[in-house]
């Protein structure tokens, strides 16, 4: 099935109810094998990539990843263009829960043209890598003024078979309250999309802004790839 018709297909109510609730959705197996495979075997084409970032020379992490450039890959601008218009709704309910005036436009493109108004002209699409000892730090990817409040992370090998450790962590600030992590372990091809800045979260007296940050506890043994789809661009 194409990609566009494969997300068309995903149970998008029970995802809306799982960001509104968790501020985070796993979905089982939305790329097969062979994508996972063809996205790895690709790590090492440079010319796909703008940028390499070492991990540890930033305290990151200890890692890399690489930012793909325009045109994306087929594959990757298909997710990004087919899951954004699902995500924008949701986004502008949580807007509409904390009383904020801004809304998010209803099409990709549109949320582009608005980055590319406000210098953030360059992709964020990214593809990691991750050794043994490897680990992200607890982070948010905002690249400028303009930001979209969710993104998505494809892991790209088998937990418990290519690597061991390596789970997914997301760590929700509340005002006035101590911090929560929710540790996840999606599979090989499954989609997991989680707040990238901050989501409403209902408690007596209405509404209130949680932080969300996310990251990766350390890979024990073996290797750990994932792509990374971030709706907004760079400065
Ligand atoms: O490797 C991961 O699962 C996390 C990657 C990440 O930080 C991201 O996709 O923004
Ligand atoms: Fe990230």
């Amino acid at each position: 099935m194409i990609i566009k018709e494969r997300i068309d297909s995903l149970n998008w109510a029970d995802i809306t109810s799982s960001m509104n609730k968790k501020g985070y959705a796993l979905v089982k197996n939305v790329l097969v094998t062979d994508e996972c495979d063809n996205l790895t075997a690709q790590y090492t084409d440079e010319q796909l990539y703008r940028k390499t970032i070492v991990m540890e020379h930033h305290q990151y992490g200890l890692g890399e990843y690489k930012y793909f450039k325009y045109p994306l890959p087929t594959l990757i601008q298909q997710l990004r263009e087919s899951v954004y218009p699902k995500l924008a709704p949701i986004a502008n309910g949580w807007m509409q829960f904390l009383g904020k005036e801004q809304r998010f436009p209803n099409t990709l493109e549109e949320l582009l043209q608005h980055c590319h108004e406000h210098e953030q002209l360059r992709p964020t699409p990214l593809i990691l890598q991750y050794t043994r000892g490897g680990y992200n730090a607890m982070h948010q990817d905002l690249y400028g003024e303009v930001f979209f409040p969710m993104q998505l992370v494809f892991i790209l090998d088998e937990p418990g078979q290519d690597y061991e450790g390596g789970e997914f962590i997301l760590m929700e600030q509340k005002p006035r309250a101590q911090s929560r992590a929710m540790v996840l372990k999606p599979a090989k091809g499954d989609m997991l999309l989680f707040t990238t800045s901050y989501r409403p979260a209902k408690g007596s007296t209405g509404y209130h802004r949680v932080n969300m940050k996310h990251g990766v506890g350390e890979i024990t043994s073996g290797k750990r790839r994932s792509m990374g789809v971030i709706f907004h661009d760079a400065k």
